[in-house]
């Protein structure tokens, strides 16, 4: 038996398409323009192609797009005084800050200057604090992402097993979090885990966020679960460059009962959850009733 395929790409077109629906009422009853503004410091060009794709689908969802693009010596002091600006900015409802950042800035010091409220990846602490005792936080775009899939596909998660590979404050950590609030029984596996193989094969749930191309072998994936792959690296196969997950996915596709593609899987999805944050951000920067069905 193969897998379902889980397609993140047509999810995160509907996605979308509810977000442009609320853009259009808050504009038209209210009068408002939900804006993102997106940070980049530098010129890696992995986040470059994200930048412009989270431009043209921002605008393309009827949101206005404030795009920041800084000379890779900005300093740190610079960057704090256009987060300061953009904070005070009524027009801006979301701030983005890309990551990573140079290392001459502290990422910490960046990402905490940023107002909660606009705080759209949901990484300031105050975020992060919300988000683990339960309360209404913003949520990272990619868990977010990574949960509307897993309640779309199998609709209940409580009870079931969960593995988390990888434990970044961005995607690990957070995903981990979203999973045990759903009621399952969450492992957060990293490179110190012991014997991963055998902790992968008791998920239900397998989220493989590593950055190791292909790590997770099909032995490693229990029959029937479903498999979530954040991975996105680059590869050179047969003297091309091809984006390949954190997953063997021929194999585990014979193994597990649903897998996302990469690409067209976790990616779209994040970009998609980012609009649905910059709108849920919007409403309550007014007051207003948010989009229920696309927040965690
Ligand atoms: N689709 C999307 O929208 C997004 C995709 N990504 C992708 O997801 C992947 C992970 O990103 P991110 O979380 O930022 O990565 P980080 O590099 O911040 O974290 C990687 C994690 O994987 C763990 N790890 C590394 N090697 C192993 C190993 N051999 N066995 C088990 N665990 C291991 C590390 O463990 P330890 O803590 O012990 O070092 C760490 O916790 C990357 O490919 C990235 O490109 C990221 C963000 C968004
Ligand atoms: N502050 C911050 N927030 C982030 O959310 C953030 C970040 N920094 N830094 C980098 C990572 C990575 N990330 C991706 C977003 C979309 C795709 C995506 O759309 N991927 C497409 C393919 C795109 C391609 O071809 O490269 C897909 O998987 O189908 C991938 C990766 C967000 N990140």
């Amino acid at each position: 038996m193969s897998a379902a395929i889980i397609d993140g790409k047509a999810f995160a077109a509907r996605v979308r398409g509810e977000v442009a629906e609320g853009v259009a009422r808050l504009r038209a009853g209210a009068g408002i323009t939900p804006g993102l503004a997106v940070v980049l410091v530098g010129e890696d060009p992995a986040s470059q192609v994200y930048v412009r794709n989270k431009g043209a689908q921002t605008r393309e969802a009827g949101m206005a797009s404030f795009e920041h693009r800084l000379a890779d010596d900005t300093t740190e002091a610079d960057l704090l005084a256009l987060i300061a600006r953009l904070n005070a900015d009524p027009a801006v409802h979301g701030i983005l800050v890309q990551l990573p950042l140079p290392a001459h800035i502290e990422a910490d010091a960046v990402i905490n200057a940023i107002d909660p409220a606009k705080d759209v990846d949901g990484f300031t602490i105050s975020n992060v604090g919300l988000l683990a005792t339960g309360q209404k936080a913003m949520v990272p775009c990619t868990p977010l992402g990574c949960l509307l899939m897993l309640r779309d596909h199998l609709g209940e998660l409580s009870g079931l097993n969960a593995v988390v590979v990888g434990r970044s404050n961005i995607v690990g950590k957070p995903m981990a979090q979203l999973l045990l609030a759903e009621n399952c029984t969450v492992t957060l596996a990293h490179s110190r885990t012991r014997d991963l193989p055998e902790v992968c094969r008791r998920a239900d749930i397998l989220v493989a966020a590593v950055g190791r191309p292909e790590m997770i072998r099909g032995d490693w994936v229990k029959p029937g679960a479903t498999v979530i792959d954040v991975g996105i690296n680059r590869v050179e196969r047969d003297g091309r460059t091809r984006l390949v997950g954190d997953v063997d996915y021929a194999a585990a596709e014979a193994v597990a009962g649903a897998i996302t593609p990469v690409p067209g899987g976790v990616g779209p999805m994040t970009i998609a959850c980012l609009l649905a944050n910059t709108l849920t951000a919007a409403c309550r920067a007014h007051g207003l009733p948010e989009p229920a069905r696309l927040a965690a």
